[in-house]
């Protein structure tokens, strides 16, 4: 049932294995260490007796540090530990019990299940290779066959043990009360020596200023209760608003007998077939799709909102992957299915693969709930200053100590006066009245429209040194003009054409933008990505899903079919026959910014065969296309059109065989498709800058801020682009980067810039580089990546993961990284840099810590200004407050010193007196 993506690997770092590291992802950089222990009872004893004899405050010490607490514990392998003690990769302590359950788990069969939980996930003991690492190492990984070929429900049996493997299927973030948030607040130890400084100025009858702190720290406090509460609500509220309340479940008993269940979806577990309604579900698990086609919203996952057509696996012996080859495959969690569609009366299937906080929107939901710490210098530096405080305090305790001892004054007017130096001398306060423009900042940025989902990442905002921007869709606009569309006959490229009438209808170029794409009807609109739907209007050509109702059963042969338009009424269809000259779409393979093409099977019901169609980046077409179909100018002509900044997507089909059936279609893997083409031509586009770019661009240079663009589009119309919106200067060069083609596979690939002086000195000359020479770069010369990064201003082909890793690259070289992106392939970039912004038009998506509903750049500009406002104001907060202690500190100091001055001369005073009289 689980897949076989492992994002969970775990090292052990001793052979006794007291203690072991986890990896959480699998670039290494995220882990935990787990140290064993055992319960001892002479421990729990020494540690409750030390507590209680010191009025409880070790048990405040040992809560605020956990790692203290192991002294109720004894050290003792993992293999029988029944608490760990977790340290985290920022350092932070947990303390973890180890359960146990006995149960079946799938083909493995009874298991003794120790396991602990951590941060919502489960951790199991593996008897055989004897550390604890995730459920997913535990079973075996299926293949799209085993899949494919059980469609049967889940046993009731087997669904026990199931149930108690996983655990229900609930991502619940709860809304904490009031008086949980008051007793965390109340246990902080800042806040506790705020209480104690207030008794203190009590005891010393000090009431009105006593009085006047009381009211301000309740004021402060209750504020910030208020804005941690409405936080908790925004987040869960965010998770609530995608929750389903009831799904279809098929079940066996072991009479064999098929039930079909309507159960609450917090009951599922992996490896439970659903059926999917026709329309409007939200999703309650990560599933992959057995049967049927789905159109998803996927907007709360990606913060795109372009519909997405999920389809059913296809037979294959390949490892069935949730998050890389079978994504298309995959329905996540928290999405909404906006239609379902099926073949004849079959029930479109599902099988759940991940549940809870396991799958990928609970993976999202866990980053927020436990974001890694915001790293800013001045908060640490601030706690730090502190601790220097507290050592000022000392020497100030020890003199106020000795000057009250000289005078011979009562032990506890000595012990008030001591202790009333540290009041004075650290603010208690200083954390909470820091974090105050931050709470400020929040509700200024949700009325301008950008909503944040992890406050303290605001004053990270105010330091972005780097701003990285997607281009179609962020710097430009989503939409698309059609500029021309350049045939190609017999290997030549043809005059570029602007009105489909002039073209073939019955060409192969006419049915390739007539059927390659993803379009599909909802409530009676053509919805899909803009570059579809721009191309498919542009033939003139009409699209038919069977039956006017949206969910009416499917032709089993060809379930959308395209037909000539009236439009094209320059060319008239004469022959009897021509009725038949319509094109059914029998398989589509979805576009994959990956892949950077998609691809589909038709047929003309005119002929015996069917036809693949190809469209994409042209690049990769060129690579997919048999040489000689290929015009010679293939290169000239496109650069010819990309350095102007154009959109060029190239098009190209095959012919497959007679044998090739409706059921080998359906089982085709992509591979087989996407080769061996003949290239059919080039679609011009035009993509336009959004207004804001020019001057959001320009406010950031002139504020110093470096700006990148990191696109999956063609280097030279990324490099058009660039100089269009100002992000190079008309007098400044570029130079791209490249790799020299090498006919020895094996030797090392050498790069070629075209300004060698580059790399170490002309200020004003750009660097451009492409995906292919990234990878280069990563392999053979990562040395040479930081002087390429502090160059380099486009990064044009970057595959998702790609813009991903350039970003943590950007992080290595001590840049505070912005990027700002609009949909599903900069997902990994947005969530990699110090400050994501997604530009959606959902409210809030879990893509990013930010989610801007101002559709352009200008949004980044408000958050560095929001940002700068937070720092500022913890600045001066930190500047008044460390400040007005040091000041009355010195004062008090000197004003000790004047008595003990005083005392002395009236002690010599007094003694002349004697002496006289
Ligand atoms: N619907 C589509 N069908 C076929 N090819 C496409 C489609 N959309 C984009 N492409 C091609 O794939 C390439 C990569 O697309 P991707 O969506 O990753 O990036 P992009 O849209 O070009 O740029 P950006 O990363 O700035 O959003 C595009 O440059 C284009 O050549």
């Amino acid at each position: 049932m689980m897949n076989n993506s492992r994002p969970y690997e775990y090292q052990n770092i001793d052979e006794i294995r007291y203690q072991q590291v986890l990896l959480l992802d699998n670039q290494d950089e995220l882990k935990i260490y787990l140290y064993g222990y055992e319960q001892s009872k002479l421990n729990n004893v020494i540690y409750n007796f030390l507590g209680i004899i010191f009025l409880g405050i070790p048990f405040l010490i040992f809560n605020a540090w956990p790692q203290l607490k192991t002294i109720k514990f004894k050290k003792c392998p993992l293999e029988t530990a029944s608490v760990l003690l977790v340290l985290d990769h920022y350092g932070k302590y947990t303390l973890e019990t180890v359960k146990t359950d006995k149960l079946k788990v799938p083909n493995i069969g009874p298991y003794n299940l120790r396991y602990f939980l951590y941060q919502h996930t489960k951790y199991v003991w593996d008897i055989e290779d004897k550390v604890f690492s995730t459920l997913d190492n535990l079973i075996p990984p299926n293949t799209v066959d085993d899949y494919l070929n059980n469609t049967s429900g889940l046993f009731d049996v087997d669904y026990i043990d199931l149930y108690k493997l996983f655990g229900p299927n609930k991502i619940s973030v709860k809304i904490k009360s009031y008086w949980k948030l008051f007793f965390d607040e109340v246990f902080n130890p800042f806040y506790i020596f705020q209480v104690f400084s207030v008794v203190l100025w009590c005891v010393d009858d000090y009431m009105i200023y006593a009085g006047c702190v009381v009211v301000l720290t309740l004021f402060s406090s209750i504020t910030s209760l208020i804005q941690t509460r409405k936080q908790s609500e925004a987040v869960h509220d965010l998770v609530e608003s995608s929750v389903c309340h009831q799904v279809k479940v098929v079940r066996q008993n072991l009479l064999f007998e098929i039930n079909e269940l309507n159960i609450n979806p917090v009951e599922l577990v992996p490896g439970d077939l659903i059926i999917l309604p026709p329309n409007n579900f939200v999703m309650p698990c990560d599933a992959v799709l057995l049967t049927g086609e789905c159109i998803v919203n996927e907007s709360v996952l990606t913060g795109e909102s372009v519909p997405v057509t999920k389809t059913a696996l296809h037979s294959s012996n390949d490892v069935y992957s949730i998050g890389g080859l079978h994504r298309r495959q995959t329905l996540f969690s928290g999405t909404t299915l906006i239609q379902t569609r099926y073949y004849e009366n079959d029930d479109v299937l599902a099988r759940v693969v991940r549940t809870g906080f396991d799958t990928t929107k609970g993976a999202l939901v866990k980053s927020i709930l436990f974001p890694s710490p915001v790293g800013l210098k001045f908060y640490r530096d601030s706690l730090k200053f502190v601790f220097v405080l507290f050592t000022i305090a000392a020497f100030g305790m020890a003199y106020c100590l000795y000057v009250y001892n000289e005078r011979h004054a009562q032990l506890r007017y000595i012990i008030t006066r001591a202790l009333d130096i540290i009041t004075i001398v650290v603010p208690p306060a200083l954390p909470a009245a820091m974090a105050m423009g931050t709470v400020y900042s929040q509700a200024r940025l949700k009325k301008a429209g950008i909503f944040c989902i992890s406050p303290p990442i605001i004053p990270v905002c105010g330091k972005i040194k780097l701003a990285c921007f997607d281009k179609t869709g962020t710097l430009t606009h989503d939409s698309l003009d059609m500029k021309s569309l350049i045939p190609c006959d017999r290997s030549q490229f043809t005059d570029p054409v602007t009105d489909i009438c002039y073209v073939d209808l019955k060409s192969k170029l006419v049915q390739a933008m007539a059927c390659c794409h993803d379009l599909t009807r909802i409530d009676g609109v053509l919805q899909g990505d803009p570059l579809d739907l721009i191309m498919f209007e542009f033939t003139k050509w009409e699209f038919e899903e069977p039956g006017n109702d949206e969910n009416a059963r499917f032709d089993k042969l060809a379930p959308t079919t395209v037909i000539p338009g009236k439009m094209c009424s320059k060319q008239v269809l004469q022959s009897e026959d021509d009725d038949l000259y319509q094109i059914g779409i029998i398989r589509k393979f979805p576009f994959s910014s990956t892949l950077q093409c998609m691809s589909v099977v038709s047929r003309n019901l005119q002929e015996p065969c069917m036809t693949a169609f190809v469209k994409g980046a042209p690049e990769k077409i060129k690579s997919m296309c048999n040489r000689e179909s290929l015009p010679n100018n293939f290169d000239t002509l496109l650069s010819e059109y990309t350095v102007q900044g154009f959109r060029v997507i190239a098009i190209a089909y095959k012919n497959l065989p007679r044998k090739f059936t409706w059921k080998e279609s359906q089982k085709a893997k992509r591979e087989v498709i996407e080769c061996n083409l003949n290239f059919l031509g080039f679609l011009v586009m035009q993509n336009l800058l959004k207004e804001q770019t020019v001057p959001a661009l320009r406010t950031l240079q002139m504020a110093n801020i470096r700006t990148v663009m990191i696109t999956g589009d063609n280097i030279l119309t990324a490099i058009a682009v660039a100089r269009d919106c100002d992000m190079v200067k008309r007098h400044e060069q570029i130079s791209v980067m490249s790799v020299i083609d090498e006919d020895n596979e094996q030797a090392i690939p050498r790069l070629h810039v075209e300004n060698d002086g580059l790399l170490y000195g002309d200020e004003k000359c750009h660097l451009a580089i492409d995906g292919k020479t990234w990878e280069i770069l990563k392999q053979h010369y990562s040395d040479l990546i930081p002087s390429v990064l502090v160059r380099a201003t486009i990064f044009a082909r970057f595959q998702p993961d790609q813009k991903a890793q350039l970003i943590g690259q950007f992080q290595k070289i001590d840049y505070v990284v912005s990027m700002v992106g609009d949909g599903a392939n900069d997902c990994g970039a947005l969530k990699a840099a110090h400050v994501g912004v997604s530009l959606s038009q959902a409210e809030a998506s879990v893509a990013a810590p930010f989610t801007s509903m101002v559709n352009d750049i200008s949004c980044l500009i408000d958050l560095i200004l929001e940002g700068r406002c937070a720092l500022v104001t913890s600045f001066a907060i930190f500047k008044y407050m460390a400040l007005y202690s040091l000041i009355q500190f010195i004062t008090i100091i000197i004003l000790y010193h004047g008595l003990q001055s005083c005392c002395r001369r009236n002690d010599l005073s007094a003694r002349w007196c004697q002496r006289k009289t």
